[in-house]
Parts: structure tokens; C-alpha cells; sequence
């Protein structure tokens, strides 16, 4: 029998026992990354239905391979592929710095409008950290991902377009405190009430369904007033309009606390707690990213805007061990269009060295494996990750960490998850 698409219908996925499901290898180590991966995705599936179940995996391009094989980066094909078959995934593409093109990565995003990047952060054991208590960090990261800074919207010092955006917001807006005019380039961070609250309603959704204690609106609306401090306050009011028998959020302890002073609101948000309520707070996000170090199990669901959840992403992964075990997922609730990816990038000095941790993408595909509903084929990845790290046979940035590890190269790393299934 040949591959079926994934379908949508009521909100609800329907996977037939082959779902066509494609792929981008990825540039730089995304090619080595993909083999191992790909050998995990298909030996879990295996196991797990005893071949009733099967991916029929469909490659489409972007970055350099498409770039070399069609003259473009990211072809139109690619986009409806990913349109008409719903669920993907992907490895790694590379954005220069500075010039050349705009990040496919985001584009993907934007195009397919998959606008919550969901990235789980947890500790397995025997993985090494760079601090004491690692288990204590177990946040989901939901980070808005059409809007903000990083919707590319900028203008580069010293050409017309430039000039002109300076010259608007000189002689229209009044704007006289840019510090060096002539030679600024200039840069636009719309924030949404829309984009804010689909964001927030899919974190609070999350912590509904997974049992989650709270959720935390990361921003830093004491500077960006306008942009962050009402993805705070949008959020807030979300929370309490959509699930105000479900929540307690921060804003409805402050405005018990002006009415009827700290203790009320105290008991207020005891007994909202004690109820079983979920706390919707929020932390401003500089606080926020040394508190991540020092009180890590005080913050479970975090929702939070473009930019900062791209910094919180390589943080928290820190802590739990490294990019190298970083899944995650980019997805619209609302149209069913999910690409699952990994926190990393393309790391191009591992390129074709057969050397780098393929588990951030392995755990993605885990992750697309559960948003399937093929949890049985994503536990025995679980598993085979968790074995391959307790029995310290594991890649190189694992391995230059433990005493006594065996190392091992990316393929041989899959085929160990493959082997202790
Ligand atoms: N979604 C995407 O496709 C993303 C793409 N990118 C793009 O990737 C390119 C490279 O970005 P860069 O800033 O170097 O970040 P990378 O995440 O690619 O690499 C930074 C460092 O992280 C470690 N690392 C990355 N991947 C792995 C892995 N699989 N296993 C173990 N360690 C890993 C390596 O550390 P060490 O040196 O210590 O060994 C590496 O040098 C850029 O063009 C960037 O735009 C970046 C992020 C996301
Ligand atoms: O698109 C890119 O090149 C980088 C994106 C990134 O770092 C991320 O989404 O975490
Ligand atoms: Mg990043």
C-alpha cells in the first residue's frame, strides 16, 4: 500500500497507517543528522506496530541543496508540500550574517504561518550539566514566532529606504533621539494582539492538557512598553477572559491587593491554587534568564516573544545538557501545519564529519511521533536515548564531559538508540 496524507477535520488529526511525511535534510551537519535520525523514526515505527505502521518519508528541498539542484533557496514546491501534507520536519539551514538572504528557517515559519515554536526543555539522566541540580528544569518553551524584531523588517544605514524611515519618524513623529542618525540602520518589531493571543492561548491550552502548574509571560515591557509590556498585558487579559475558571493570573492578584490589600489577595491566589488553578504570572526578561539558573522549578509553561524565546531556547538547553538534546516543534493550532526542528543550527565545522549529536532532531521526530498520536513509537525513542546516555555510549559533546563515556560518531549514536530500544 502507498502513503495517505495526514488530514485535519474538527481541530483533530487523522494519521492513516502510512502518512506521507517530508522532510529537509538540512545543510551543514544536516545530512549527517538526517541518516542517523531517519534510521531511529523508522526502527521506533517498526517496533512499535510491528510493521502495521510505516513513514513514508518524501524529501523536499531548501537551502543549499536546493539552491545547487533548482536556483533557489527555499521552492515554491517545498512550501506546498508542506501545505498539502500538514505534519514535517526538518534539519538545520544556514543564514549569513549580515547580508545575503533572509533565514529560510523564518521564512518557513512565516509562509506556513506556524506561529508557536514549542520547545521542551527536560533533564535525562546521566546527561552532563553545567549545574547541580539539572532535574529541577522541566519548562516548555513557547515562543511566538511570526512577529517581533524578528520578522526582518529592517532597513539598512545610508540607503533611500533608510533615510526615508528616518526621515518619517524625524518630521511626522516627532522621533529626535536617535543617538547617531546618519549612519543608523533601522529596525521594526510589530507585536500583535492577535499574535499575542493565539501564542498565549496555545501555552495556556498546553499547561491544561499536560497537567502544568503555571505559566509565565517572559517580556521586557518596562523598555519595549508598547510592544512587550502589552504581550504582558494582552496576555493577561486572555487568560482571564478565555480561562478564567482555569487560571489565576498575576494582574487579578495585583488588583485584589489595591482593593483589599496583600492578604486578601494572598489567600486569593492560595486557595485559586489550592482549587487546582493554573498560575499565569510573568517575568521580565532579564530577571527571567538568571532566574532560570538560581529558581529553575518555580517556572513549568513559558510564553514569550520571538527574540527572547530564541535566547531562552540555547539557555535552558544549556542547562539541561546542550543543543545536542534540544527538540523542538513549529506549529498552527488552528490549520494543523506543524514542522518539527531542532533548537541548533547547521554547526558547519562538524559538516560531513559524521560527528555531531543527532538527538535534538531525533527528539523532534519523537515529538511529531506524540503530536501524531504515535506515542508508542515515540516512548521507545525515549528509551533508546536514555539507554545509549546510561550506558555513556554517546557523541562527542556529551562524551569531552564524562568520565569513562565511549564515543561514538552520529550514526553510531542512532544506531545505539536503534539498539537499546
Ligand atoms: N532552525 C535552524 O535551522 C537554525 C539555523 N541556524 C543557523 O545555523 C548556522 C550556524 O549557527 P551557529 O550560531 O553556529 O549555531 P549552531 O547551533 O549551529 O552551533 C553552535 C554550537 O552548538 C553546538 N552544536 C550545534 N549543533 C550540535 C549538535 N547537533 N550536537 C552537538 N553540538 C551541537 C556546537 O558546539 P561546540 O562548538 O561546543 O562543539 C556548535 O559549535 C547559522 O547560519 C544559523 O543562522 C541557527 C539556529 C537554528
Ligand atoms: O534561522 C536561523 O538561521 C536562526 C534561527 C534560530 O536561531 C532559531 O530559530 O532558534
Ligand atoms: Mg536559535
Amino acid at each position: 500500500m502507498s502513503g495517505q496524507k495526514i488530514t485535519i477535520e474538527n481541530g483533530k488529526l487523522n494519521v492513516p497507517n502510512i502518512p506521507v511525511v517530508p522532510f529537509i535534510e538540512g545543510d551543514g551537519t544536516g545530512p549527517d543528522i538526517w541518516a542517523a535520525s531517519q534510521l531511529v523514526f523508522d526502527a521506533a515505527v517498526a517496533k512499535a506496530y510491528n510493521g502495521e505502521r510505516k513513514i513514508e518519508w518524501k524529501e523536499v528541498l531548501a537551502g543549499e541543496k536546493a539552491f545547487n539542484q533548482t536556483g533557489e533557496w527555499l521552492p515554491q514546491e517545498t512550501l506546498d508540500v508542506f501545505k498539502e501534507y500538514l505534519v514535517g520536519i526538518k534539519g538545520p539551514l544556514t543564514t549569513p550574517v549580515g547580508g545575503g538572504i533572509r533565514s529560510l528557517n523564518v521564512a518557513l515559519r512565516q509562509i506556513l504561518d506556524l506561529y508557536a515554536c514549542v520547545r521542551p526543555v527536560r533533564y535525562f539522566t546521566g546527561v552532563p550539566s553545567p549545574v547541580k541540580k539539572p532535574e529541577l528544569t522541566d519548562m516548555v518553551i513557547f515562543r511566538e514566532n511570526t512577529e517581533d524584531i524578528y520578522a526582518g523588517i529592517e532597513y539598512l544605514a545610508g540607503t533611500e529606504e533608510a533615510d526615508k524611515v528616518k526621515k518619517f519618524l524625524k518630521e511626522e513623529m516627532g522621533v529626535n533621539k536617535i543617538r547617531f542618525p546618519e549612519s543608523s540602520s533601522i529596525g521594526i518589531k510589530p507585536v500583535s494582539v492577535e499574535g499575542t493571543e493565539r501564542l498565549v492561548r496555545g501555552a495556556i491550552e498546553y499547561a491544561i492538557l499536560h497537567n502544568k502548574p503555571s505559566v509565565t509571560l517572559v517580556h521586557k515591557g518596562n523598555i519595549m512598553k508598547f510592544t512587550e509590556g502589552k504581550f504582558k498585558e494582552w496576555g493577561y487579559e486572555l487568560a482571564e477572559r478565555e480561562y478564567g475558571d482555569k487560571v489565576f493570573t498575576w494582574a487579578q492578584y495585583d488588583r485584589i491587593a489595591a482593593e483589599q490589600g496583600k492578604e486578601a489577595a494572598d489567600k486569593a491566589q492560595d486557595e485559586a491554587l489550592a482549587a487546582g488553578k493554573i498560575l499565569v504570572k510573568d517575568s521580565i526578561a532579564d530577571a527571567f534568564l538568571q532566574q532560570i539558573l538560581t529558581r529553575p522549578a518555580e517556572y513549568s509553561v513559558i510564553a514569550t516573544l520571538n527574540l527572547n524565546g530564541d535566547y531562552i531556547s540555547d539557555a535552558l538547553a544549556a542547562i539541561v545538557g546542550g543543543i545536542g538534546i534540544a527538540p523542538g516543534a513549529n506549529i498552527n493550532y488552528v490549520t494543523g501545519h506543524a514542522i518539527f526542528e531542532a533548537t541548533h543550527g547547521t554547526a558547519p565545522k562538524y559538516a560531513g564529519l559524521d560527528k555531531v549529536n543527532p538527538g535534538s532532531v531525533i527528539l523532534s521526530g519523537a515529538l511529531m511521533l506524540e503530536h501524531m498520536g504515535w506515542q508508542e513509537a515515540a516512548d521507545l525513542i525515549y528509551k533508546g536515548l536514555e539507554t545509549a546516555i546510561s550506558k555513556k555510549r554517546v557523541t562527542y559533546d556529551f562524551e569531552r564531559l564524562m568520565e569513562g563515556a565511549t564515543l561514538l560518531k552520529c550514526s553510531e549514536f542512532g544506531q545505539e538508540i536503534v539498539d537499546n530500544m
